[in-house]
């Protein structure tokens, strides 16, 4: 994919960001920026720490030290979460609901209503390929079809940002490959987009990737750069050179 240009603004900072729970920690002073239109992937396998730096940025949790800047506003900062979206990996969905009574209730939160809300809800649920299950009850849904709805409902609002935590988890590689189409045209449009994942092609569709292993950045640059770097023919041969372990995609 295109490298973002570097003069590009940053609208994203993690500065010497460290996280601990109790005696634990989980982040160790990371570093990273994130350019406006860029799709940013953090890379790396279960419990390296995706999710907690994830959570800072979406305001949802604090720093121990450090700070971390979304969207020129010095996070957690209430008044931008309009802006961002963010999909955990578990879903947030209510299950005796259809599909577009959860998506009507996450759309009035966004004030969302009338015209505007029917015609958003149709483009949503088109691009998740859900639009023959709108008026269905989500504790019919299968896991990957929750996983297309909490999608849908990130996208309603049109974030500024967008967190995706495991987007794709149990979508199947025809329509992963048309939600990652969606997504790129999303960043065309100005979107800024981070995604955690540990699926190494999807790494290779990101602008840039970083790097993480036990709470610590290991590098961070685009796809190519990370591989030429360490003179691998792929990222998950580059994962292992800058410290990461083997894991399965
Ligand atoms: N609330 C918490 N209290 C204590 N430890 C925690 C807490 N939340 C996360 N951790 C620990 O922090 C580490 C990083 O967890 P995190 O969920 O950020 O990893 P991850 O990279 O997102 O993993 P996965 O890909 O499996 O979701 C793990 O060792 C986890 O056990």
């Amino acid at each position: 994919m295109n490298e973002v240009k570097a003069t590009i603004p940053d609208v994203i900072t993690v500065e010497n960001v460290s996280k601990s729970y109790v005696t634990t920690a989980v982040l160790k002073d990371i570093n990273i920026n994130i350019r406006s239109g860029e799709i940013f992937g953090l890379l790396g396998p279960s419990g390296s720490g995706k999710t907690t730096l994830v959570k800072l940025l979406a305001g949802i949790a604090s720093a121990t030290t450090g700070e971390v800047h979304v969207l020129n506003s010095k996070m957690p900062d209430l008044s931008i979460m309009s802006q961002i979206g963010y999909m955990s990996q578990g879903d947030a969905l209510y299950h005796d609901l259809s599909a577009r009574e959860n998506l009507e209730f996450f759309g009035s939160i966004y004030d969302l209503r009338g015209e505007v809300l029917s015609r958003r809800i149709n483009n949503v649920m088109s691009l998740v390929d859900l639009t023959a299950h709108l008026n269905r009850p989500v504790h019919l849904f299968s896991g990957g079809m929750k996983r297309r709805l909490s999608l849908a409902i990130t996208l309603l609002h049109e974030p500024e940002f967008l967190i995706l935590d495991e987007p794709t988890v149990g979508i199947d590689p025809i329509l992963r490959k048309s939600i990652w189409n969606r997504l790129k045209e999303l960043c065309l449009s100005g979107t800024t987009l981070l995604i955690t994942t540990h699926v190494m092609d999807e790494a290779e569709q990101c602008h840039r990737v970083g790097m993480i292993r036990d709470g610590r950045l290991l590098a961070v640059g685009t796809p190519e750069e990370l591989r030429n770097t360490a003179q691998s023919d792929t990222i998950e041969e580059a994962f292992i050179h800058y410290g990461g372990i083997r894991h399965e995609n």
